[in-house]
């Protein structure tokens, strides 16, 4: 599948309107089995950029297309089409409901597929445990709840979580950014079996040196978006 975004337009609700758009005519394509890396001074939209890929943040104007598939802002996203779109959101801790253990955090996309009330860690063993050694998580982990794990071990759960529906579309939000070098290089590796398997992947990262050993493509967010240029 690919993923694009037309001529994306964004200002953050409640923001002085003053201080202008925050994303305006950006453009953008990964296509099928191909990594895209997004670079961004911090502060310059790339949380925001990757949200509304995602199909999570509505833009102003313009649209996300899923392979050829045009959701403007307010178009309804059938199931299938968000259940193609897999994300790991920037910061783990926040993103986790503490309330569940890594074993239901990880399955509960496979619940949402399922129609399921609650993730069911036992129905989905099998695969907890195929997603666990992907990420080199410790199965005896899965058991545990985020605040009883380190931040490192949480991003993995939320990587796993994210690959648990083998998404066509994957965008990621620095995926490594609490991870050794090792364990790094071996996130960036699934990230791009996913592309192998025909994925379109879009990671965001400060880490540039890592980035660019995997994506096919490195873009410069403050190259795409055109907010405060002259028109
Ligand atoms: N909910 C919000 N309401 C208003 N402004 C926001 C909101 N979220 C983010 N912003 C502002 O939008 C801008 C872009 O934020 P965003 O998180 O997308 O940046 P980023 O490029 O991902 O930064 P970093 O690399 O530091 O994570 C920032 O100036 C931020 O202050």
């Amino acid at each position: 599948m690919s993923l694009e975004l037309a001529d994306v337009s964004y200002t953050h609700p409640g923001t002085a309107p003053t201080s202008g758009k925050l994303l305006e005519g950006l453009s953008l394509r990964v296509g099928a089995g191909e990594i895209t890396g997004l670079g961004a001074p911090s502060g310059a939209g790339k949380s925001t950029l990757l949200r509304i890929a995602a199909l999570m943040t509505p833009a102003a104007s313009g649209a996300v297309l899923v392979n050829g598939q045009a959701f403007a802002p307010g178009t309804p996203v059938p199931r299938r089409v968000r259940q193609s779109i897999g994300m790991v959101l920037q910061s783990p801790r926040a993103a986790a409901d503490p309330r569940l253990r890594l074993d239901a955090l990880i399955c509960a996309p496979l619940a949402i597929r399922d129609r399921a009330l609650r993730p069911q860690p036992r129905r989905h063993a099998k695969r907890l445990a195929e997603l666990a050694e992907a990420v080199q998580l410790d199965p005896a982990l899965l058991r545990h709840y985020p605040h009883q794990v380190s931040d490192g071990q949480l991003q993995r759960a939320m990587v796993a979580r994210a690959l648990a529906l083998d998404p066509e579309v994957l965008i990621c939000d620095e995926p490594t950014a609490q991870l050794d070098a090792g364990t790094k290089a071996v996130i960036l590796g699934l990230l791009s079996v996913r592309a192998a398997a025909g994925a379109a992947v879009l990671i965001a990262s400060h880490d540039r040196a890592a980035l660019s050993r995997v994506a096919h493509t490195m873009v410069d967010l403050t190259d795409v978006n055109h907010a405060g240029r002259p028109s």
